[in-house]
C-alpha cells in the first residue's frame, strides 16, 4: 500500500502572553493566502453551557485539569485541521498550553501532580501520534506591565482578577520555553517581535515578519 504523506501547510505558531497583542497579528494577515485559526476561548466559554474558562479563574485548583484538558482538545482540533491553504497561522499551541499554562497551575501549587501527569500523559501521546507539528514559532515579547494595562483596558471579565503576579510568571515561563530553554524543547525556530511598541508601531514590526511567512507559498 502506498502510504499517502500527508502534505502540512506552513505552521506558523503566535505566542506570547495574555494582552500581548496575537489577536491583532493574525488581523494583519487576514486578506493573505493563510488559514487563520484563533484561540477558541469561546468554545471555552460554553461548554454544554458551562463556562470552563470562567470556572478555572475563579477557582483554579478545582477546574484547572478540566480546563486545561477541553483546551488540549481544542488545539489538537485546530492543528490537525486539514491544510486548505499553503500557510495555517494558529494563535497560540498544544504547546504554549503544556509548557506556559499548565506548568504555571503546578508551579503555583494550584495542581496536584497526579492531574499534572495525567495531563502530560495526554499531551506526550498526542503530540507523538498525531501531527501538532510547526514550523515557526512567532513571539509577541511583552513586559508583565505593559500587558496587565492592556489586559485591563480590554477588561474581558473572566480576567478580572488576573494579577501583575501572574502576568509575570507566565512571561516567565514564555521565556524560559522559547528563550532560555531550560526545561523544554522548542518545536519550531522562534522569531521574536517587540510588542511593547504601540499598536500603529507595530503594523511595521508585523510588515517585518511578512517575508518569512507568506513567501513558503512560492517554493
Ligand atoms: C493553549 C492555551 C491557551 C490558554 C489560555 N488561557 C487563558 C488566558 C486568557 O485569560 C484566556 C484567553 O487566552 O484563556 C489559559 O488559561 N490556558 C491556555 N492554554
Amino acid at each position: 500500500n502506498i502510504s499517502v504523506k500527508k502534505i502540512r501547510p506552513f505552521t506558523v505558531f503566535v505566542e506570547g502572553n495574555i494582552g500581548s497583542g496575537k489577536t491583532t497579528f493574525l488581523n494583519h494577515f487576514a486578506n493573505a493566502d493563510v488559514q487563520l485559526l484563533s484561540e477558541p476561548v469561546e468554545m471555552w466559554r460554553n461548554v454544554e453551557g458551562h463556562n470552563l474558562l470562567g470556572l478555572m479563574y475563579e477557582n483554579p485548583s478545582r477546574w484547572g485539569l478540566t480546563f486545561q484538558t477541553y483546551v488540549q482538545l481544542t488545539m489538537v482540533d485546530l492543528h490537525t485541521r486539514p491544510a486548505a491553504y499553503p500557510v495555517k497561522m494558529m494563535e497560540r499551541s498544544i504547546y504554549s498550553a503544556r509548557y506556559c499554562f499548565v506548568e504555571n497551575l503546578v508551579q503555583e501549587g494550584l495542581m496536584p501532580t497526579c492531574e499534572y501527569v495525567v495531563l502530560d500523559e495526554w499531551f506526550k501521546w498526542i503530540t507523538s501520534h498525531l501531527d501538532t507539528g510547526g514550523d515557526l514559532i512567532v513571539y509577541l515579547r511583552t513586559s508583565p506591565e505593559v500587558v496587565f494595562e492592556r489586559m485591563k483596558v480590554r477588561a474581558r471579565k473572566e480576567e478580572t482578577h488576573v494579577s501583575l503576579q501572574y502576568l509575570t510568571k507566565l512571561h516567565e515561563l514564555h521565556e524560559d520555553w522559547l528563550f532560555n530553554r531550560t526545561k523544554f524543547s522548542c518545536p519550531a525556530p522562534v522569531i521574536t517581535l517587540d510588542a511593547n511598541r504601540d499598536i500603529n508601531e507595530m503594523e511595521e514590526e508585523f510588515r517585518k515578519c511578512e517575508p518569512k511567512i507568506l513567501f513558503q507559498q512560492q517554493n
